[in-house]
């Protein structure tokens, strides 16, 4: 018995999401970065919650701060499925395990995903607690959830239209490049000297590998950075988890107004 490919274990996954929340059918999902947990409560009402490790294909969640549980909930005319935690590839599960929740969304229902992040900013104005429009990104991975050729277009990776959205909630945001390195460690000065150099202004461990997986499954993707330090180099100050943790507790309610004021739009 062979095991079932990615696609066929997120089927099994969103089979098993209807029958422990009774919701036949989501609209958008949402992966909750660093930092993002706290705009979690402001969403909506919760109508059910659940352990990933109840789904076929997920694990325990591995970093500290982030609980292993997945929301659905009603926002506006919408149900959402929020992620409050997710694979990073620095785990070493797998990048079929890191898009696991996006290709279980899309077999759920969702025709949109939010995916927000915490990261290093590039700008001397994004102070922690910024946050940032993904307008593209650099997959500094070296590597793709898609196998075979499967020739994926990404223009537009991260919806225009979706950004727009969000510019008329809040006209201050602005954008970025994010560039995801494959972590744990953060990047040294002269790394974010090369995100620099190729342009990019975000620098992080998650996201475009779970963009791509969105894109290959048909999805509308909207990415939002935190930004929760400056990059490497920048400050003088060597990088640390706690301030991290810190400036998106900061940031959570002006985070949560944005989703709570763009996902049922
Ligand atoms: N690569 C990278 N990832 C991050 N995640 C957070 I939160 N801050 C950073 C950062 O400065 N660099």
């Amino acid at each position: 018995m062979t095991d079932p490919s990615p696609y066929d274990l997120a089927q099994q996954a969103a089979a098993r999401l209807v029958e422990l929340t009774g919701i036949a059918q989501h609209d958008i999902a949402l992966v909750l970065g660093s930092g993002w947990l706290p705009a979690a409560e402001m969403l909506g009402e919760t109508t059910a919650e659940i352990a990933t490790t109840d789904l076929p294909g997920f694990s325990a969640a591995a970093v500290a701060g982030h609980s292993g549980k997945i929301r659905s909930v009603r926002v506006g005319d919408r149900q959402a499925l929020v992620f409050l935690s997710r694979t990073h590839y620095y785990e070493g599960k797998g990048v079929a395990a890191v898009v696991h929740g996006v290709r279980t969304a899309a077999a759920a229902g969702c025709r949109a995903i939010v995916l927000t992040n915490g990261c290093g900013g590039l700008k001397e104005t994004w102070t922690p607690g910024t946050p940032v429009l993904i307008s593209d990104h650099i997959n500094l991975t070296g590597t793709s959830p898609i196998v075979g050729a499967n020739f994926v277009d990404l223009t537009d990776l991260y919806s225009s239209r979706l950004r727009a959205l969000c510019r008329e909630v809040d006209p201050s945001l602005d954008e970025g490049v994010y560039c995801q390195f494959p972590g744990p460690h953060y990047e040294t000065p002269a790394e974010i000297g090369m995100v620099r150099a190729i342009g990019g202004h975000l620098a992080g461990m998650s996201t475009t590998l779970e963009a791509i997986a969105a894109r290959e499954a048909g999805m509308e993707i909207l990415g939002i950075s935190l930004v929760t330090n400056l990059a490497a180099g920048m400050s003088g100050e060597p990088l640390n988890h706690d301030e991290v943790l810190e400036a998106g507790r900061a940031a959570a309610t002006r985070m949560g107004e944005l989703l709570t004021r763009v996902v049922p739009r």
